[in-house]
This record gives C-alpha cells, sequence and structure tokens, in this order.
C-alpha cells in the first residue's frame, strides 16, 4: 500500500519551506506526496519578496482534485494566509473526511514577513483546531494561539492543555526560540501524558524551513500508520539531522537539507 501525504500550503520559490519543504520530506519518508497551493511566495533565504494568494475557488478545486482520485491517507497544512482560506480549507477537509490532520499554524516566515493576516487566527482555531490531530507551533506561535506568555517549561505545558482544549487531539510545542543554551525540547502532549524530545541546540543561522519540514515528517510518519508519539520522535531527528548537514546555501537564513537523514546512516529511526 502506497501511503499518501497531502500538504495546502503556500509555495517558497526559494525551494526551502512551504510546499517545496514538504513534497522533498514526504519523498524522503517513501511517501507519495500532494499539494494544494494556497499562496504564491517570492522568497528566498533573505526574506519574502511578494505574496500572491490564490483564488478560494482555485484553492477548493485542487482539494476536489485529489480527494476524487488520490484520497490522503494524512493531510498538512501550512501557510493559509487568510481567514478565507482558512476557512475554506477547513470545509473542504470536513467535507472530505480528512485523517490525520496536521496543522502547522505558520504566522511568520524566519525573515519576519507575515505569512498569516491577524484576524485569521481565530480561524485557525475555530475551525482548524477542532478537526485537526495534532498542531505543530512554534513557541511564538503558541503564545500567539494562546494569548499567554510562555517563559518555561511549565508555561509550555499549559499552553498545550489549552489548545488540547480547543479541540485538537496532540500538541507538539516546538522549543526552537526556547531560551535553553545548550539544548532543545520539543514538547508533545498526547492529551495524557508530556512527552520532551530533547536535542543539542546547534549554532546556525540556517534554520529556514525548519517548521514545515518538521510537520511534514510527523504527517508522512502518520499516513504510514505510525503512532503520534512515534511521527513526532521520529520528525524531531529527522530535523535535528537536516539543520545539522545544512547545506550553506543563499546569504541569508540557509534551508534545511532534506536528505540528511537518509544519507548519514542514522542510528535511529529508518522507517
Ligand atoms: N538551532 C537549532 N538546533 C537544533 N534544532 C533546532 C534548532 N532550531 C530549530 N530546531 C528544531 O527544528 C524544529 C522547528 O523548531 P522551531 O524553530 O521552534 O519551529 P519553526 O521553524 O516553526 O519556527 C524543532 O524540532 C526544533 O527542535
Ligand atoms: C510558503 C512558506 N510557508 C512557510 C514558511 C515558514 O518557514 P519556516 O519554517 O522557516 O518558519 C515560509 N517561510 N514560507
Amino acid at each position: 500500500m502506497i501511503a499518501k501525504a497531502l500538504t495546502i500550503a503556500g509555495s517558497d520559490s526559494g525551494g526551502g519551506a512551504g510546499i517545496q519543504a514538504d513534497l522533498k520530506t514526504f519523498q524522503e519518508r517513501h511517501v507519495f506526496g500532494m499539494s494544494a497551493i494556497t499562496a504564491v511566495t517570492a522568497q528566498n533565504t533573505l526574506g519574502v519578496q511578494g505574496v500572491y494568494p490564490l483564488s478560494i475557488e482555485g484553492i477548493q478545486q485542487q482539494i476536489d482534485s485529489i480527494a476524487t482520485d488520490l484520497y490522503p491517507d494524512a493531510v498538512k497544512t501550512g501557510m493559509l494566509f487568510s481567514s478565507e482560506i482558512t476557512k475554506a480549507v477547513a470545509d473542504k477537509m470536513k467535507h472530505y473526511g480528512f485523517k490525520n490532520i496536521v496543522v502547522d499554524p505558520v504566522m511568520i516566515a524566519k525573515g519576519g514577513s507575515p505569512l498569516l493576516q491577524e484576524e485569521a487566527v481565530e480561524q485557525v482555531k475555530a475551525s482548524l483546531l477542532p478537526i485537526a490531530s495534532v498542531i505543530t507551533p512554534n513557541l511564538p506561535e503558541a503564545e500567539v494561539l494562546t494569548g499567554m506568555k510562555i517563559n518555561d517549561l511549565n508555561d509550555r505545558k499549559e499552553a498545550a492543555k489549552v489548545l488540547h482544549s480547543l479541540g485538537v487531539a496532540s500538541v507538539v510545542i516546538k522549543g526552537g526560540h526556547g531560551e535553553e543554551q545548550y539544548k532543545i525540547v520539543d514538547l508533545l502532549f498526547n492529551g495524557r501524558d508530556f512527552i520532551e524530545i530533547d536535542h543539542q541546540r546547534l549554532e546556525t543561522k540556517h534554520t529556514h524551513g525548519t517548521g514545515c519540514t518538521f510537520a511534514a515528517c510527523v504527517t508522512a510518519e502518520l499516513a504510514k500508520g505510525r503512532s503520534i508519539e512515534k511521527a513526532v520522535e521520529t520528525a524531531s531527528e529527522f530535523v535535528h539531522y537536516a539543520i545539522k548537514h545544512t547545506l550553506e546555501i543563499g546569504g541569508g537564513h540557509g534551508p534545511t537539507n532534506h536528505w540528511a537523514f537518509r544519507s548519514y546512516d542514522q542510528k535511529v529511526i529508518r522507517s
């Protein structure tokens, strides 16, 4: 059985984030990847030079085309840009009964450009979280979604519980933006237990697309039937190696290396 994953997200012309990062990650995890593009961004490692949202009809039609022929085993949402797009995507996912929905609540690109209009945040909470299997906010995104200030691990646990109360089955609070000097903690709350996944903090600015890659790997693992715990553990490892073996391209925040996990004969999860 070929596992199939769908990403509903923005296009990053620079290839490091968005549907480009997602499709590369799906492929690396032996999952057939498909994409419904929500917006086109003119973007590179220096920042976002332009954002061009697609029409609602165009987004809906892409999802129709996929759902009626290549029904996905898991779906990831990334950049959704506006409240209208968020609502249209959520309605289509409900209509088709998509399962294993991973919501990466993309708000701001690494260079600081907004990828989600402020008034869309409430729409994400109202229409996406109740149908999501997992949400994967970074620390700033978790603060915006919960209205909390997150300073320490206890705050992260509280924020995870608040997000869970909004209807999402599992919550991953990613730790890249944390203050810890030497390690990074990705925190998973599965509705019952907290699982902390620690990694060494790597000294690098080349972290463009890390969040997209993380959520895409979770999506690919869920598409193959892995548990949420196993999927998050694999994703955390996958991104760690993708950053560790950086490609050193571009003049700004460089992209991650999506083939690192496969190429460096990892001692960890391999399938
Ligand atoms: N400097 C770093 N060293 C090691 N891992 C990192 C680093 N920055 C981010 N990560 C990892 O990349 C993933 C994305 O984390 P984060 O940066 O918090 O999200 P986002 O990319 O959405 O802002 C997480 O698994 C996190 O542990
Ligand atoms: C089209 C698109 N989607 C998402 C991101 C977030 O990227 P990052 O993972 O670096 O925050 C991006 N920069 N561009």
